[in-house]
């Protein structure tokens, strides 16, 4: 265990933030609902409040890692911040702590507060409600908001896409999943099934443009052309955001990619089922919370780490990839990340020098962290990094897949 509990020591808890509230905090609700207070779940639900951040270093252009939609503001974003003490005092002095607060967060299902990027009807609302059944889904506007809710203790988890069977890898959250302290504690997979929408009496030749989440835009590319529109395609947050915003700007002429839910819940008609071009389209999404889960070797699982090659060197990746490759261990995933800074290489025999991009490897494996070839493969691999986290060991997701 020596090696993995130094691998795990630099990403302790998160400690509760001073001056937010614990989960069930009343919030100041903005945009059109501006100086509201929600005094209950219910009426927050009801206002369809997303959670909106106030990140750092904002790209201001971009949503989830690409190139922002033409997007309508949203009618009402639901700030962190709380207006009362976290024993509901209108002071804004500190409030002693009482037991409430000092509960862990509930075990799966009912009350576990799971934060998703999207509005309701969003692809990644359902996988939410398959990682924690009964559980309250929050909505969020930006993945970085979804880590935030978690560290703010806000909520208990976050689950969000990591990867699809057609689009591949969703870059953002594995960026961002550096950059936070949380713990991956488990996966889910999600068959992901599109829909065509549009307002009641729409019709296929009325539809000039096509909105939706550029991963769904991207799933349904062929399948759109093929079916002879002539249509704009526009990147939006999510897709069941963009139902959401033809049926409140009413629009006649633009048609959204969303699920059947997305229909029901904002009043559209399915022009056409199941657009993606795989009907094998899948996306899986990572569990994530502030604490590990404790690894065991009773049943499968995934561990998730991410190094970066840095010391000098030769064939680093070789001999990380060899280390789990003698010890029979499989690899499910890699992925490599750019990331600064970028180092200068040196040509002494023709005296020039270059600049080298470094990376971040992604590593996912199939066997636990409670397994001590995996404990030694770590070690070993330690030896040849500059850096080494363990984002995660957690169940796999075994479920049988149904496509519908
Ligand atoms: O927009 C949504 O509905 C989402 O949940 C996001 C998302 C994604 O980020 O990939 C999730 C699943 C689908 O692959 C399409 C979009």
């Amino acid at each position: 265990m020596a090696a993995a509990s130094l691998i795990m020591a630099p990403i302790g808890p998160t400690p509760r933030m001073p001056g937010h509230a614990p989960c069930r905090a009343r919030c100041v609700v903005r945009g059109s609902l501006q100086g509201a207070v929600v005094n209950s779940r219910t009426e927050w639900l009801t206002s369809c409040a997303v959670l909106s951040s106030k990140v750092a270093a904002q790209v201001p252009h971009s949503t989830n890692g690409y190139v922002a939609p033409a997007a309508a503001p949203r009618g009402a974003v639901l700030d962190l911040v709380p207006t009362r003490g976290i024993n509901g005092s209108a002071s804004n002095l500190p409030q002693p702590l009482r037991i409430a607060d000092l509960c862990p967060a509930p075990v799966h299902g009912s009350e576990l507060r799971v934060a998703y990027q999207g509005v309701p009807g969003a692809y990644s609302e359902k996988a939410a409600g398959k990682a924690y059944p009964g559980c309250d889904a929050v909505p969020c506007d930006q993945f970085e908001v979804a880590f935030q809710a978690v560290e703010n203790w806000i909520t208990d988890r976050a689950v969000l896409p990591v990867e699809n069977s057609l689009g591949g890898s969703i870059h953002r959250n594995y960026d961002l999943m550096l950059r936070h302290r949380l713990h991956i504690v488990g996966e889910v997979q999600l068959p992901v099934h599109h829909c065509l929408l549009a307002l009641p009496g729409v019709r296929k030749e009325d539809i000039t443009r096509v909105i939706s989440h550029p991963q769904a835009l991207a799933q349904c590319e062929h399948t759109i052309t093929r079916m002879g529109l002539s249509v704009v395609r526009e990147a939006f947050d999510d897709t069941a955001g963009a139902a959401e915003h033809v049926a409140a700007h009413g629009l006649r002429d633009t048609a959204a990619i969303a699920s059947s839910r997305a229909a029901e819940l904002y009043g559209m008609e399915v022009l056409a089922d199941g657009i993606q071009d795989d009907c094998g389209n899948m996306t899986r999404f990572v569990m994530l919370a502030r604490e590990p889960i404790v690894p065991r070797t009773d049943r499968p699982f995934k561990t998730s780490i991410v190094f970066a090659h840095g010391k000098e060197g030769t064939s680093v990746l070789f001999k990380v990839l060899s280390a789990f490759a003698f010890r029979d261990i499989s690899l499910t995933k890699i992925e490599s990340r750019p990331h600064r800074p970028i180092r200068p290489v040196e040509d002494a025999n023709h005296g020039t020098s270059a600049k080298q991009f470094e990376y971040m490897f992604y590593v996912d494996f199939q066997a636990s962290l409670a397994d001590p070839r995996v404990q030694n493969a770590l070690a070993e691999v330690q030896e040849f990094t500059s850096f080494l986290r363990v984002l995660g060991s957690y169940p796999m997701d075994m479920t049988p897949i149904t496509h519908n």
